[in-house]
């Protein structure tokens, strides 16, 4: 790459903003203009987004856009939905939003109707799960399936999981979804010990279907499964299904291929939920849901790829995310969903945004100079309210925070919801225009004790509201935060798609697994930290 972002004169303009800043409050900011909240409130698809409680001016925005515009920033997402392959490590395209295009849309890549291979997997899962939810596919004894295991990790598990909470409100009451993920054995543990084998089904899904984690835990489950069933090895075909890209590893693993759900190299792992890995999520929801689902993702994607920067809400909340970190030096970035359904939504969006955009070099390969990424973290309120929310509200960090809420609730508990609904607004109020010591004194509080009672408040928060959690608002949600992530990593030109960082410990591991089991194995070539580590091991399991 030619030239770099942030050596430009747009980039030297929003370091200046920054420098001057500290002087803006969100208070003189809402002084002075009595309709910021309804200006800076914008829609996309149901969702409805008010981005006024940020630290923004207009000149800050202005420069957001035209720092947008410097990194090619339309061209790039562009090139994104054509397939273009703007994944250079890897030489592949970044086809996520391809798998949520109609039936009747045309994309052509790399010679391959996408369109027509997406729906027809979609067309083998829809075949699938009706069979499965409608009991018509029976296990090895002729029981119809009550419960789903899906085992994966990472991209193969997170979106599943996720979703399958987000939408418990929607899911049949025939089947129940378990996740196992970790090579920890508990946690396989933990989702079998009290299942019967004649009425579960594994989906084992794995992109590469080489991940150590997922295979050691599908070998288990299949063990426990025939163990559970006479083993008789024809039972592994009533039982297990697999998702992969990788037909040939599958197979060698022993599922039949008739009973794989492919995707493809342009689909990463962290955006994968809406392919065939979301299959235990179909099962449980239907395939209409499904659709619908997909239909949301669709809606916010065509947003992004047609409105103009100034009215494109991913590009526009992304732009003041680089703000925060890039400039005001923020580390983190907090995920308040104000709904239970969304308990592993701030989970989800760690993989999606850190794995993305946790990169030190440009796509060039030189070296960035300016701090990129975001931690991602967060709870469901009101559980943060009583935790954490104190370091945010009075602590010296910046944490821009990302409130999500609903009107209606999902259920009919309903005057609960309004005084969840309550705090969930009083929260960004009290963070944004917090308390004065004149105000805490007008109160009569103790001279000493005053200061200790001042909000300083300016604190950001962007608030996004929809009027019900619906499959299509959960994929508009994602999709909105697909779409921030990649806006982010495109201002600072690094590949969002790759994730090289988490190889070396694979390896490691796997150089490290004879050191601990081996009887007599020498544990004295590591460093000495780990050398002692793996003796007291050894020691410790008697080795
Ligand atoms: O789906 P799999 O190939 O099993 O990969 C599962 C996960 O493992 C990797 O380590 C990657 O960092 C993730 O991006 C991926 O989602």
């Amino acid at each position: 790459m030619s030239e770099h972002v942030s050596d430009s004169a747009e980039w030297q303009v929003l370091q200046g903003h920054a420098e001057k800043f500290s002087a803006v409050h969100l208070r003189e900011l809402f002084g002075s203009e009595p309709g910021r909240g309804e200006r800076l409130t914008a829609t996309v698809a149901d969702l409805t987004v008010d981005y006024s409680k940020n630290l923004v001016t207009d000149e800050v925005l202005t420069a957001l856009i035209a720092l947008g515009e410097k990194a090619k920033l339309r061209e790039r997402i562009a090139a994104m939905f054509a397939g273009e392959h703007i994944n250079v490590t890897e030489d592949r395209a970044v086809l996520h939003t391809a798998l949520r295009l109609p039936r009747t849309a045309k994309l052509v890549v790399d010679g391959q109707d996408v369109v027509a291979d997406v729906h027809e997997v979609l067309g083998r899962m829809g075949a699938f799960s009706d069979k499965v939810r409608s009991g018509e596919w029976k296990g090895h004894t002729g029981q119809r399936i009550r419960t789903i295991v899906n085992i994966g990790i990472g991209g193969s598990d997170l979106g599943p999981v996720m979703a399958y909470e987000a939408l418990q409100a929607y899911k049949s009451r025939e089947i129940q979804c378990r996740f196992v993920s970790n090579i920890d054995p508990t946690d396989l543990h933990l989702k079998t010990h009290d299942l019967d084998p004649a009425t579960t089904l594994f989906v084992v899904v794995s992109k590469t279907f080489t991940t150590q984690e997922t295979l050691t835990n599908a070998k288990e489950a299949r063990s426990w499964l025939l163990q559970g069933l006479g083993g008789d090895q024809a039972a592994v075909a009533k039982h297990f299904v697999a998702v992969s890209t990788n037909a040939q590893k599958v197979a060698d693993f022993g599922i039949d291929t008739d009973n794989m759900f492919g995707f493809w190299d342009w689909v990463g792992g962290r955006y994968s939920l809406p392919s065939a890995v979301g299959l235990s999520v179909m099962i449980a929801i239907g395939k209409e849901q499904f659709a619908e689902l997909l239909g949301g993702y669709h809606a916010v994607d065509e947003h992004f790829r047609t409105a103009p920067l100034e009215s494109n809400v991913p590009a526009l909340l992304g732009l003041i995310n680089v703000w925060y970190d890039t400039f005001l030096g923020a580390q983190s970035h907090a995920i308040l969903p104000y709904s239970q359904y969304l308990h592993r939504f701030a989970a989800y969006l760690q993989q999606l945004t850190m794995e993305s955009n946790g990169k030190s070099v440009r796509l060039d390969g030189s070296p960035v100079s300016f701090q990129t990424g975001e931690v991602f973290w967060g709870e469901p309120g009101t559980n943060g309210q009583h935790a954490f929310y104190q370091l945010i509200h009075q602590g010296t960090k910046l944490i821009p925070a990302d409130f999500i809420g609903f009107a209606q609730p999902n259920h009919d508990i309903g005057e609960m919801h309004d005084l969840f609904m309550s705090n969930f607004l009083a929260q960004t109020r009290a963070l944004a225009f917090g308390r004065t010591l004149d105000e805490v004194e007008a109160e009569g509080a103790d001279k000493k004790v005053a200061p200790h009672r001042v909000m300083q408040g300016n604190h950001p928060t962007t608030t996004i509201v929809a009027e019900k959690l619906t499959p299509a608002v959960l994929g508009q949600l994602i999709a909105l935060y697909e779409h921030i992530t990649f806006t982010q990593g495109t201002v600072w030109q690094i590949n969002s798609f790759d994730q090289w960082g988490v190889e070396l410990g694979k390896v490691m591991a796997n150089q490290l697994a004879p050191k601990l089991t081996a009887p007599g194995a020498a544990a004295g070539d590591d460093d000495s930290s780990t050398n002692s580590l793996v003796q007291w091991y050894r020691t410790a399991r008697g080795r």
